[in-house]
């Protein structure tokens, strides 16, 4: 294995997994895994790209650090020579971190400065412009990511952010030497690290800034940043001739599927609008969630009622009504209850036959994915921008985990349709 990711959510995981297999411009891809936490076997011999799913954004930091640390020594045991840490393209965390705690813990350990820290992923809006993060034409503080239930981002100066986290200097790439290629922006990392700065925000405003970034980091041991940061990273492997950029084919499954959201998003919000006007939804009631009166059985028995119609479970809701369970419950109360009801109920629903399952949110995704018990998963072709068709060739399941702020409106539709093996 090649290149080593660790991943502090499983969504996340799926996107910077899907642009590695990709590759930039029809220039090839590598054959890229994504593994479900931190694998106790040794990686597949074919695998290229090897993306390590945690779920550690929204955990004390500490905890954190010991998990990116523990992926680490996996990742360098397969043989990765380059390690990406990807965080979300919206920088999700809190002035205590985990973006720079575990940065600078993976730096430290790989003895490195000068640390690229770019979130930018222009194909699903996200932007860094001096220093500043942008969600399409908004600071990120006016986006919906200001209101989000477990990372409210406020501050769009995410090299203030950085620094609240961190313990040592973070400097700036700002866009005009970022804009003049691979070679200056090297210098001007080497620079920073030299003059103490162990993290080092790097501007990008396009993909093809990303991939000039991707030249400049070819031979660095530590990147971090959103997907997009991986953009020029196959690239860079096929030019030194070390894989040959030629992938797999891709074959769906058949069988029963459902749909589970606990993506508070606006983006998801209104793919549910669209979902539930022509097809089957059931809207789970939070209250007697905590209650105990709704349960996984409930969710499991709702679904197979509606096998083939494409039934939508979500507990989604809007900023205010989010707000006022979190006051009536505890954020951490409300979200483990909801996210152990779609982990439960999928457990149950893959154990008695369902074949596609499509979920959106990435810590939702996470519950799901662990009571799965799943090891490891292909990478298949893209559905939107940045959620790929994951496949558990074991258990011939096919998987779509979506981010919250991902996807077209009719993504749940054309996730079910991309699961489906065609005749
Ligand atoms: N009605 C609700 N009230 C309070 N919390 C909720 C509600 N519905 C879902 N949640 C919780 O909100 C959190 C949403 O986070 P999740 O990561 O799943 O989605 P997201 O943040 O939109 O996705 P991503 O992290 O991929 O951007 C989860 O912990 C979920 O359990
Ligand atoms: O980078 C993103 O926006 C996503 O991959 C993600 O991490 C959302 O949870």
């Amino acid at each position: 294995m090649h290149i080593g990711v660790i991943a502090d959510d499983f969504t996340g995981a799926s996107d910077i997994a899907n642009t590695l297999a990709k590759g930039w411009a029809d220039g090839g891809g590598l054959r890229t895994t994504q593994f479900l936490g931190i694998p106790v076997t040794a990686a597949p011999a074919d695998c290229e790209a090897g993306v390590v799913s945690l779920k550690s954004r929204s955990i004390p930091a500490a905890e954190a650090v010991a998990q990116s640390l523990a992926a680490l020594e996996w990742l360098q045991a397969q043989g990765c020579r380059q390690i990406v840490f990807k965080y979300c393209s919206t920088f999700d965390s809190t002035p205590q971190g985990n973006i720079g705690p575990v940065g600078e813990a993976l730096a430290q350990a790989l003895g490195v400065r000068g640390v690229p820290a770019c979130p930018a992923f222009p194909g699903a809006g996200r932007t860094v412009f001096q220093g500043h993060l942008f969600v399409g034409d908004r600071l990120l503080s006016e986006s919906s990511v200001a209101t989000h239930p477990l990372n409210p981002m406020t501050d769009p100066d995410i090299r203030r952010w950085l620094t609240r986290q961190s313990t040592e200097p973070v400097g700036l790439v700002p866009h005009q030497t970022v804009r003049q290629g691979a070679a200056p922006i090297r210098t001007a990392l080497d620079r920073a690290g030299a003059g103490g700065e162990r993290l080092v925000i790097v501007d990008a405003i396009s993909d093809e800034d990303l991939v000039a970034i991707g030249e400049a980091c070819a031979d660095l041991k530590l990147i971090t940043g959103g997907s997009g940061i991986a953009l020029g990273l196959p690239r860079n492997l096929i030019a030194q001739g070390v894989v040959t950029g030629r992938r797999g084919a891709f074959t769906g499954v058949q069988g029963p599927e459902a749909i589970l959201a606990g993506s508070c998003s606006r983006t998801t919000l209104a793919q549910i609008e669209l979902h539930r006007s022509d097809h089957a939804v059931l809207e789970v009631d939070v209250d007697a969630v905590i209650r105990n009166e709704v349960t996984p059985s409930d969710v499991v028995e709702f679904i197979r009622a509606n096998e083939g119609l494409q039934p939508l479970v979500f507990s989604s809701n809007t900023p205010a009504n989010v707000a006022a369970y979190q006051a009536r419950y505890g954020t951490g109360t409300v979200a483990h209850a909801l996210e152990q009801l779609f982990a439960q109920a999928a457990r149950i629903l893959v154990d008695g036959g369902l074949r596609r399952l499509v979920v959106a949110g990435g810590e939702t995704s996470g519950a799901v994915v662990s009571a799965l018990g799943l090891q490891s998963l292909e990478i298949g072709p893209e559905i939107d921008p940045g959620v790929p068709v994951l496949i558990d060739r074991g258990t011939s399941l096919a998987l779509a985990l979506k981010s919250g702020n991902f996807g077209a409106p009719d993504f749940f539709a054309k996730a079910l349709a991309a699961l489906e093996a065609r005749p």
